[in-house]
């Protein structure tokens, strides 16, 4: 089994955040661990708060993982502010973990910043030359160069702009554009479309965290970045296809049928739970 861990904020509402990262996890077939950075009390509609654990404890959460297991790969979501980036990067520095995903997490589905816009200088300097891949949506990729991102053409410019910050590959996500969910992997040599229908739905909260999970996942497992990119894809697709109506807003996708059920697996796992249930009665 290889080890993932997630360094990101917690959603309390399980759909994006830690909680998608683990559950991506897990249905990735990886055992799945986590550095909370912050607490975000947040739903399907809106960021209610934010409140971010102290930097010895994210330092010392990451002392209690790396000084015990072996670490396969790293996932890296919302950074808030300054100081946790900063202590984030010295634990990575000591430990050197052997994949590193990035998604520089600014803001969520429904407009609110996760991150404080002081922090994108010391996002580009200090975090982003850790990633072995940065996955930024187009907002985000946006405010790293500086471009404006309308075409696919521009999509690969920004892509190589990004290369020369220091990351040895970047992902610029579609799921914010017109059209079709086109996805640009650049990896300093060649540019990689992976393309896909836009599903109609609104239940699409928490599918950066869900794609760089799986990308980190299937790292882990010893693909390669383009093997892993298009398994993560279509992952994150089937997840979204299915996405769950729950909450008032923009509801989660869904992992449970993302693994079981394109396994042919959904009855037999339903069958195993009632099971389950029987026993411990
Ligand atoms: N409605 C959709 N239909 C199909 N794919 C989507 C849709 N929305 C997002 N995606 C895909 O989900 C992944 C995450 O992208 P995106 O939603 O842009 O990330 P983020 O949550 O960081 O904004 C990408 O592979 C993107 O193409
Ligand atoms: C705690 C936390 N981390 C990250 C996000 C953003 O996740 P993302 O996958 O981009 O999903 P949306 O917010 O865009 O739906 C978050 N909301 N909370």
């Amino acid at each position: 089994m290889k080890n993932v861990l997630s360094i990101a904020g917690s959603d309390c509402s399980g759909g994006a955040g830690i909680q998608a990262d683990l559950k991506t996890f897990s249905a990735n077939g990886v055992f799945g661990m986590s550095v909370i950075v912050s607490v975000v009390a947040e739903n399907t509609n809106r960021v209610i708060s934010i409140e971010d654990v102290s930097p010895k404890m994210i330092g010392e959460q990451m002392d209690a993982v790396f000084e015990d297991i072996e670490v396969d790969a790293v996932k890296i979501g919302m950074l808030s502010t300054p100081k946790c980036m900063e202590v984030v990067v010295r634990k990575l520095e000591q430990y050197k973990p052997k994949h590193i995903v990035i998604d520089p997490v600014m803001y969520a589905k429904n407009g609110c910043p996760l991150m404080e816009e002081s922090s994108l200088d010391t996002l580009i300097s200090k975090v982003l030359p850790f990633a072995e891949v940065l996955t930024p949506n187009i907002p985000e990729a946006e405010k790293i160069t500086g471009m404006k991102i309308q075409s696919v053409d521009d999509m690969e410019q920004a892509a190589k702009a990004i290369l020369t910050l220091g990351c040895k590959g970047v992902i610029i996500k579609g799921g914010h554009r017109e059209g079709s969910a086109l996805d640009v992997l650049y990896d300093g040599e060649v540019f990689t479309h992976f393309e896909t229908e836009r599903i109609a739905t609104k239940h699409t909260h928490g599918t950066g965290c869900t794609f760089s999970s799986a990308i980190a996942a299937q790292l882990a497992k010893g693909r390669s970045i383009r093997e892993a990119t298009s398994i993560a894809k279509t992952y994150v697709i089937t997840a979204i296809t299915h996405g769950l109506n729950i909450g008032k807003g923009c509801g989660p996708t869904n992992h449970f049928y993302a693994l079981y059920k394109k396994a042919g697996l959904l009855n037999h796992v339903n069958e195993i739970v009632e099971e389950i249930v029987e026993v411990a009665k």
